[in-house]
This record gives structure tokens, C-alpha cells and sequence, in this order.
């Protein structure tokens, strides 16, 4: 929607008294252009805006294939993994030529708030800044401002991303890295009906019993490990009963993290299939992603296609 429309649709909105629909469209004349190139056809983007749901001002980058006016795309959400802003998986990963070839946008958020500092946040790479886990903060210290699944699967998927993106809603799948893979199997899983699709680089998949996982669901969390469950890939595929589901995943078999990511714990059930492919020679890299890049796009544009 232009900004001229959503002045109209304001003005129409303030004369009806409709305030929570005006809050909505406050949020979305907020997100501001940081940065617009040329990229294959269609253009990387990223947008700044002020976040209700992490309570700071959040980044994110959107590629936008070239499309005829009014037409609404298919759209792949991209998690990153830890470390990482908007900006690893956009300057690395090369999808914008894939994105460009099948004509889908691409949102890539960041991976926590970064516009609060919070004692301990930036302590170790694991945890903290850089390392949101994808999971609603529990634990007091971070509940205000860690909260980046509702952030991904509510605020940025419903409300600013469609603001910015042409997005059909109903074609929308999600895919991701270490950490990323990780919220993308969660999320992907457990919302069905907004994720169509799903694909993973070298996820996280059992963190419940590893220590990266560990760490960061008893910091965000607390000790009650029952509250974990539903931020754990491989509990959350065994007990999935939503339509069925083909999920590709990567794993570089000479990755240095494996240890940590635990893919044989991915278990294909009667409603998901899972597609482990374990390539050889292969590390935890931005090289390893980049060269399967092709093929997790093919995976979602035959599911989001269909
Ligand atoms: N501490 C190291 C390693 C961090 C690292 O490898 N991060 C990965 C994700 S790991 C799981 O979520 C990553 O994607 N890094 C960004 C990149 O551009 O490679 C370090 O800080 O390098």
C-alpha cells in the first residue's frame, strides 16, 4: 500500500474511532528506508521501524523481485543464526539471483533486539545480542524485549513486512541457518497454516539437549525444562498433526558444530517428511549455504507453486 493510501485509510479511521486498526497503521508508516540496490531483477531493501513487541527499533532486509503492479508474490521468510544481523545472509548467501529466477521476495529479519542493552546481553556470542533464539522471553530480565517468535510469525509476517512487500499471505514458507534453522523448523511447524513451507541449513534440531540450546532456553526461559519443548524441532516434529509437510535439510558433514546440531534427531513421521541430505566436505559456513542456495529455493517454490 503507498503512504498516500495509508494517509486516507488513517483519515478514514480516525472519523470511525477505529483505534486498534490505527495503531496497526501507525507501525507501518514507520518503517523507514535504510537502504534500496539493484540486485539481479528486483531490488534489496532495508527497512528500520520501531518494534511493539521487542520494544526497540528492529532491522530488517526484504528482496522484492520485479513484479506487475498489484500482483502479490509468493515469500520466503530466512532466519540467521547466531552472530548474525540482516546482513550476513544478504552480503553471503547470493539467494537474490534465486529469488530473482522464481520471482519470490525474501524477508531476513534480524536475530534479537539490538536497540536495548540489558546487563549481560552482549557477554558471550551465544547469548544475548545477536542470539534470540527465536523463542518469547519468559525469564523477567528479557521477557520485555526478547520476544522474536511473536515478532516473526506476528508483528513482522502480518503487519510491517506486507506494509513494505507485496506478500501474498497464503504463500508464505520459511527457512534458515544453525540457530535460524532451528526457528525455522519451530515456527514452520507450528503455525501450519502461515508457513507453507519449510527448509533448514545445518539447524539446531534437539537444542534441549545440547549447550547452545541449553544455555539459551534456561537464560530466556528459566530451569522448568517442560517449557522448552515447544522450542525444540525434533519434540515438536513428533508430535505434529497438521497437514503434511516435506522438509529439506542440509547438514555439511565436516561442520565444526555438529556436536550441536544433532540432525539425526529428525525423525520423518507419518505427517512430515524430512529430507536429510548430509553433504560431504562441507563446513557451518556462508560457503556451504551458498551452494545449496538453488536447491532450497526450487524446494519452496514447488511447495508454494503448487
Ligand atoms: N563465534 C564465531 C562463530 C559464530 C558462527 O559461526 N555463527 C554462524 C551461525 S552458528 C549458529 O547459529 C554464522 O552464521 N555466522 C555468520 C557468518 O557470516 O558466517 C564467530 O563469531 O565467527
Amino acid at each position: 500500500m503507498k503512504f498516500e493510501e495509508l494517509l486516507y485509510l488513517f483519515r478514514v479511521l480516525v472519523l470511525a474511532g477505529n483505534s486498534k486498526k490505527l495503531l496497526k497503521i501507525l507501525r507501518r508508516m514507520a518503517a523507514t528506508l535504510v537502504s534500496k540496490n539493484q540486485s539481479f531483477q528486483g531490488k534489496q531493501y532495508v527497512y528500520k521501524h520501531a518494534s511493539p513487541t521487542t520494544q526497540c527499533d528492529m532491522t530488517f532486509g526484504v528482496y522484492i523481485p520485479d513484479h506487475e503492479p498489484n500482483e502479490k508474490l509468493p515469500t520466503l521468510f530466512y532466519l540467521s543464526g547466531l552472530t548474525c544481523t540482516h546482513a550476513n545472509f544478504m552480503e553471503k548467501s547470493g539467494f537474490q539471483q534465486y529469488a530473482s529466477k522464481h520471482k519470490i521476495i525474501v524477508v531476513h529479519p534480524d536475530t534479537s533486539p539490538r536497540g536495548v542493552d540489558i546487563e549481560g546481553d552482549s557477554d558471550s556470542w551465544d547469548f544475548g545480542k545477536g542470539a534470540g533464539f527465536y523463542v518469547n522471553a519468559t525469564v523477567e530480565k528479557w521477557a520485555k524485549n526478547y520476544r522474536m517468535y511473536d515478532y516473526i510469525v506476528k508483528e513482522l509476517l502480518e503487519d510491517v513486512a506486507p506494509s513494505v512487500a507485496p506478500i501474498d499471505l497464503g504463500r508464505v514458507g520459511i527457512f534458515g541457518h544453525s540457530m535460524g534453522g532451528h526457528g525455522a523448523l519451530t515456527i514452520g511447524l507450528r503455525n501450519p497454516e502461515k508457513f507453507k513451507s519449510i527448509s533448514a541449513f545445518a539447524p539446531i534440531c534437539n537444542p534441549i539437549t545440547v549447550p547452545w540450546g541449553q544455555k539459551a532456553l534456561t537464560g530466556y526461559l528459566g530451569p522448568d525444562q517442560s517449557t522448552w519443548q515447544p522450542y525444540d524441532a525434533s519434540e515438536v516434529l513428533k508430535t505434529y498433526q497438521g497437514p503434511r509437510r516435506e522438509i529439506l535439510v542440509d547438514q555439511g558433514a565436516s561442520d565444526n558444530f555438529l556436536e550441536q546440531l544433532k540432525p539425526e534427531t529428525l525423525k520423518p513421521t507419518e505427517h512430515a517428511g524430512v529430507v536429510l541430505r548430509i553433504q560431504p566436505e562441507f563446513d557451518h559456513s556462508y560457503y556451504f549455504i551458498a551452494s545449496f542456495m538453488g536447491d532450497h529455493f526450487e524446494h519452496h517454490a514447488r511447495i508454494l507453486k503448487a
